[in-house]
């Protein structure tokens, strides 16, 4: 049997642990620390150091307070033990992880401190779980760096392997291109020609509907779009 204690070394942060196999018993005062367990937690020990938990799978340790604490000195308070597929379910991560992430992307990208704050803004909202919309106005002078802060983001959403949310839209083929963007026309399937809009041509009403569908199913996932050299749009707009 496996007990963890404060005694014992718990897992680093953001490593799993090794299955912890059948486990019996469990202080009650672990219960509101835990959470998103794949097994059964059963009370049945008094010593409040005896923390044992009865897993079928394998278990996550995260410290949600503070990510760089080393798990040896992790309070019982600040850990919660989570089942390894909150993981998979939770798709915008933990925040430790997601902090680290934002740090080094930070540092990779040599990003200054106007860069940096744009960034964290844009990465805590696209971190958050239930965001509200957010309409970001991110203006300076030709060279400042603005688009230097697009590729972080994009860096950003592609090591969360989430690239599918975030969308660079260009009005022009070379502006997209300097983003590895798109044209709006071509996201949008904005058409060329506009002239057989009217009631009665029913070709072209099909078509519009046909663009509007492939429109809607290339932006499935898709959260946000930066728009060059303007606005960003949260798609529930
Ligand atoms: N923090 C930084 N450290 C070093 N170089 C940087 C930094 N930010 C931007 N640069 C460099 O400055 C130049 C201009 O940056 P960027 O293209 O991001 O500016 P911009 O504001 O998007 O320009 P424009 O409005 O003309 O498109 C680029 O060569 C970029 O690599």
């Amino acid at each position: 049997m496996q007990k963890l204690s404060r005694e014992n070394n718990l897992p680093t942060p953001g490593t799993t642990h090794p299955k912890l196999g059948v486990q019996d018993d469990l202080s009650a005062d672990m219960d509101h620390t835990l959470y998103g367990l794949t097994g059964e937690v059963e009370d049945a020990s008094d010593d409040e150091d005896d923390y044992v938990v009865r897993l079928v799978e394998e278990v996550y340790v995260v410290d949600h307070c503070q990510g760089q604490t080393p798990a040896s000195t992790m309070q019982w308070d600040e850990v919660k033990v989570l089942g390894h597929e909150y993981l998979y379910a939770a798709p915008h991560g933990t925040k430790s992880m997601a902090e680290d992430m934002q740090n080094s992307i930070v540092s990779d990208f040599e990003l200054n401190e106007e860069q940096e704050r744009a960034f964290r803004l844009l990465a805590e909202h696209a971190s958050s779980p239930q965001p509200v919309p957010l309409r970001m106005y991110m203006g300076g002078m030709g060279g400042t760096g603005k688009s230097r802060v697009v590729k972080a983001i994009v860096e950003y959403f592609a090591r969360r392997g989430e690239a599918y949310r975030f969308v660079v839209l260009g009005p022009t083929g070379s502006v997209a291109a300097m983003l590895s963007g798109s044209t709006y026309h071509s996201v949008f399937k904005i058409p060329r020609d506009t002239k057989s809009k009217n009631s009665d041509d029913v070709d072209g009403l099909n078509s519009e509907a046909t663009s509007l569908a492939n429109v809607n199913e290339r932006l499935h996932g898709v959260e946000q779009l930066k728009h060059e050299t303007f606005t960003m749009f949260h798609l529930e707009d």
